[in-house]
């Protein structure tokens, strides 16, 4: 562990009935996004919701700028924003009552950044939470989420509702947030976007178990496509996951280029996955 850690979590792991997360071990340093991806089911909000010590773990330890969570010292809350992806008690009270009730609970509210994001997603805070649609919901949550300037910020699917010029809106938000480098965001999402765009750490699980922590452009070049010029040989290639016609998927380019050169295969293009076909990769094969 790096003293510097926001966030330090180890073989962490837990049972909700007969579904088991973990071992999970993770580590978030400052300045870094991390989008935490998963199959529907694979314990993304769980393992957020055991950070928020939210949840008690059967195994394991977590600790928040060395502060465990789940010990008698709750001085690790002031460390963290969390946007839980329902809320639950908001809907009687307006924006700005709401506002009112959280801002002073936050020694670093950012009451400008809060107003521009009220203005930049037109949230009319005059009205009662619970008659606002689902995305302006969101969009108020989120407002009252990200201008407490936590050093580590948590959103579970925070844009799921949102229209596309707002999601665009958030990103750039989230980006100038990150600005000063101390901070951190935790992203639990399925929108290709927000993790294209945003992270820099994809922690992907599948079923409760993780597949890896992958650094995002490490995990682009992994893989690679190709259009071979020829017939693809019957022969076991190194590094091909797939071979369509004379397309060929490789999760080992450097091997996969060795063994076509020296069998003088020739291929007419080479390209990147795109991230939603990496990420259907991991989820559907499993491993690396
Ligand atoms: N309150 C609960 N009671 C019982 N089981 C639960 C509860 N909350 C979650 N689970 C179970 O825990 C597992 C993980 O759920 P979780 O909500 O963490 O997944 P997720 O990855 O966030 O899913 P999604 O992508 O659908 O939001 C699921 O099998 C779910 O059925």
């Amino acid at each position: 562990m790096n003293s510097n850690s926001l966030l330090y979590i180890e073989n962490l792991e837990k049972d909700v009935d007969d579904f088991h997360l973990g071992p999970v071990n993770l580590t978030i340093e400052p300045g870094t996004i991390t989008a935490v991806v998963g199959n529907n089911g694979s314990g993304k909000s769980t393992l957020l919701k055991l950070i928020l010590n939210l949840l008690q773990p059967q195994m394991g330890n977590i600790r928040v700028n060395n502060m465990l969570v789940h010990g008698d010292n709750e001085n690790w809350k002031q460390f963290v924003a969390y946007q839980p992806q329902t809320t639950i008690g908001w809907d009687s009270f307006t924006g700005t009552m709401l506002k009112d009730l959280i801002a002073p609970l936050y020694p670093n509210w950012d009451e400008l950044l809060f107003q521009k994001m009220i203005e930049l997603f037109h949230v009319p805070v005059d009205k009662r939470f619970g008659k606002l649609s689902q995305g302006v919901q969101q969009k108020l949550n989120l407002a009252l989420t990200i201008p407490r300037n936590a050093p580590l910020l948590i959103l579970d699917e925070p844009t799921n509702f949102m229209d596309i010029p707002s999601k665009k809106i958030l990103i750039d938000i989230l980006v100038d947030w990150m600005e000063p480098g101390n901070r951190s965001i935790i992203i639990a999402s399925h929108q290709i976007d927000d993790i294209r765009k945003l992270s820099d750490y994809l922690f992907v699980l599948h079923n409760g178990e993780v597949i890896g922590n992958f650094e995002k452009e490490e995990l682009m070049e992994h893989y690679a496509r190709y259009w071979l010029a020829g017939a693809v040989p019957e022969t076991p290639i190194p590094g091909a996951i797939s071979r369509e016609g004379n397309v060929l998927i490789s999760d080992n380019p450097s091997e996969t280029e060795h063994f076509l050169e020296i069998n003088n295969v020739k291929w007419n293009n080479r390209s990147s996955l795109e991230m939603e076909d990496i990420i259907t990769l991991l989820l559907t094969k499993k491993e690396l």
